[in-house]
């Protein structure tokens, strides 16, 4: 009687392809990270094309060239976005979010329920609106996956230790951090001898930023990620049930877009004032958010002592204290750079190859 080694059945090819909306700074760092690992050959989805708010390119044979293409196309006053009426999508598909539109955000669910992965630096999907985060989760139950690593830290290990713990039965009491990588940078290099408006905008040219630097000056950014945070430590927390002080004075939050850079100047005199008030008191300023599954939520300014653990972090650490069943009397830290294209960019596809290497 002969042997027969049973033949393995062939694996199905992978469909499947990568599209991006977004084409600035962190789309342009993933549109870098995604080629540079091509090189390296590093099994990622070929590459179907790419948007921004004006128009929608196909990749081709270069992506550089396709790139290029998109950041100079001319501006479109159009209501529906160019991704909405171009090449669609397909079952297997995964798009990366790299921009800050709500309108994108509201896509995710339907998205994932068409059974296109979607991968997200854009906090909007589960750090806004609870109907829409809760819709997201939903969503998922039909078998596309939803990454959403960069949307907090910039892919600092936080957000999936958190799900780790809540998986292994552990429930989360609070979360504590520094969670602004641009507020993070700012704050440790005001020492007034430059104006604070003049470091804002080297944080924005240096790409930690927000497009508008409000949404990080006035704790929008950081309310958003413990949102998202506090959601997958199992609290349904709405953004309202949030105490929010902002560092953005009346005469910078009225102004329209196009005049913020002319009234960041009126930040300097308020920061100065906090910046001598903590110095004098041997403390350091620290953009700090907590929430506490049963003390609610804050967002704002302290003056926190140079002993503190949140105040001994460096340029845009973000630095996040977790407390659980488990880590109940000193709690799990988590710290390393929270802004930054590169960062957020590694993140992106970090999740684009867990979805990718898992089907
Ligand atoms: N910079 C950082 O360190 C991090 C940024 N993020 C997030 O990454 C996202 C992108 O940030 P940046 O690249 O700095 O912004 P950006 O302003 O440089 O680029 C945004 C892009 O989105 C495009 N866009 C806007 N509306 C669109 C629409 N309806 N359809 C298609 N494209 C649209 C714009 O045309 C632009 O290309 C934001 O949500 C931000 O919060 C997340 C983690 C870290
Ligand atoms: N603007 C954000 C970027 C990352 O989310 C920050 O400053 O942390």
């Amino acid at each position: 009687m002969s042997t027969v080694t049973p033949l393995r059945p062939a694996a199905p090819p992978r469909t499947g392809r990568v599209a991006l909306l977004g084409t600035g700074v962190v789309g342009s760092a993933v549109v870098e990270r995604y080629r540079q690992l091509r090189v390296r050959g590093v099994p990622l989805p070929p590459f179907a094309w790419l948007s921004n708010s004006r128009v929608q390119v196909a990749a081709g044979d270069c992506l550089e060239t396709a790139i290029a293409q998109a950041r100079s196309a001319p501006r479109s006053g159009g209501p529906v976005p160019p991704w909405a009426e171009g090449e669609s999508l397909a079952r297997g598909d995964i798009v990366i979010d790299a921009t800050a539109s709500d309108t994108v955000a509201g896509w995710h669910p339907e998205w994932l329920l068409r059974g296109i992965h979607v991968v997200t630096a854009n906090k909007l999907g589960n750090g806004g609106d609870l109907a829409r985060a809760q819709a997201i989760v939903e969503a998922q139950r039909e078998g596309a996956r939803y990454g959403d690593s960069a949307t907090v830290g910039a892919g600092l290990p936080l957000l999936r230790l958190i799900r780790e713990l809540v998986a292994g039965g552990d429930r989360i009491h609070a979360v504590e951090g520094v969670l602004s990588g641009s507020l993070a940078w700012l704050l440790s290099r005001y020492d007034d001898t430059r104006p604070f408006s003049d470091l804002v905008r080297e944080a924005r040219d240096a790409g930690y930023a927000e497009p508008d630097p409000r949404q990080d000056l006035s704790g929008e950014d950081v309310r958003r990620k413990l949102l998202i945070l506090a959601r997958a430590s199992g609290l349904p927390l709405e953004a309202r049930e949030i105490r929010v002080s902002s560092l953005v004075p009346d005469a910078l939050r009225d102004a329209a877009p196009e005049a913020v850079d002319a009234q960041l100047a009126a930040l300097d005199a308020p920061l100065r004032e906090r910046f001598l008030n903590a110095y004098r008191n041997d403390a350091r300023l620290c953009f700090v958010g907590r929430f506490d599954a049963e003390r609610g939520a804050s967002v704002g300014l302290r003056a926190l002592p140079l002993s503190h653990p949140l105040a001994s972090g460096h340029g845009t650490d973000n630095r996040a204290a977790i407390f659980s069943d488990r880590y109940s009397d000193q709690p799990l830290v988590v710290q390393g750079p929270g802004a930054g294209a590169r960062v957020t960019a590694a993140a992106l596809l970090d999740d684009v190859l867990r979805i990718w290497t898992a089907r």
